[in-house]
């Protein structure tokens, strides 16, 4: 039997689009965010030949390991264990669940996208880790996307399912306390960290929102 992978911190999950970096170096964002609080990081390259793509996974999973961070790969479970990386991350379309599984064993995470609840159970029930629920609002950074599920799809797939949930789709600090009150266990941003000028200063205010909505939901749930 291999090994378990370890639990994983869901909370602030940054998904990187290095077209958002607008001159700045995407390295110097992924830190910024990592240094203002985000706790996972998916590299997410949709343009890169798979030989860049394993080059720029092994130099970012260096540096996320400074901070203890976990790397996921998005897409490709063949870079995912090229690089090292803690685990990967598929959509309806990529691999499926249970053959990535088979692949990459309990010692990596799998994470997998749903927009429904029969995807979520579906995916529960071939072994992932933890599912991506997209996108919950509609977002300019990827539109080839199912309609929104918005909060209402949200709590339905909260309800069908035990996995930790990660909600990801035009996720901004203004919505995130809305979003964890729906039963998201962690949120994804593409550009409300990789676009703004002061990824650090984002990432904080991102960890903050969901910690004041996480004492929240705590303090409803006791009275
Ligand atoms: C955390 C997270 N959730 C959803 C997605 C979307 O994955 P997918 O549907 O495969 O789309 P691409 O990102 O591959 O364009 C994600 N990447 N991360
Ligand atoms: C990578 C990704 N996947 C989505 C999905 O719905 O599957 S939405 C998305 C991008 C999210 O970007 P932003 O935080 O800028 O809205
Ligand atoms: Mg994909």
């Amino acid at each position: 039997m291999g090994t378990v992978s370890p639990p994983v911190d869901y909370t602030l999950y940054l998904v990187t689009d290095r077209g958002l970096a607008a001159g700045r170096s995407f390295e110097d964002i992924v830190r910024e965010g990592v240094e203002g609080g985000v706790t996972l990081v998916q590299l997410r390259e949709k343009d890169l030949a798979v030989r860049d793509f394993v080059a720029c996974a092994v130099a970012l999973r260096n540096l996320l390991g400074e901070y203890r961070v976990p790397l996921i790969v998005n897409d490709r479970v063949d870079v995912a264990l090229a690089c090292g990386a803690a685990g990967v991350h598929l959509g309806q379309d990529d691999m499926d669940c249970a053959s990535a599984r088979r692949i990459v064993g309990r010692g990596r995470i799998v994470g997998v996208s749903v927009s429904c609840v029969e995807e979520a159970v579906k995916a529960e029930a071939q072994g992932a880790d933890y599912l991506g629920v997209s996108p919950v609002f509609s977002t300019p950074t990827k539109t080839d996307t199912p309609p929104a599920v918005g909060l209402e799809g949200l709590r339905a797939i909260r309800m069908a399912v035990r996995l930790p949930l990660v909600a990801i789709g035009g996720i901004k600090a203004e919505n995130a306390a809305d979003v964890i009150r729906a039963g998201a266990d962690g949120l994804a941003v593409v550009s409300a960290i990789m676009a703004c000028p002061e990824p650090r200063v984002a990432a904080r205010t991102l960890k903050a929102a969901i910690a004041e909505a996480r004492a929240r939901v705590r303090t409803a749930r006791i009275g």
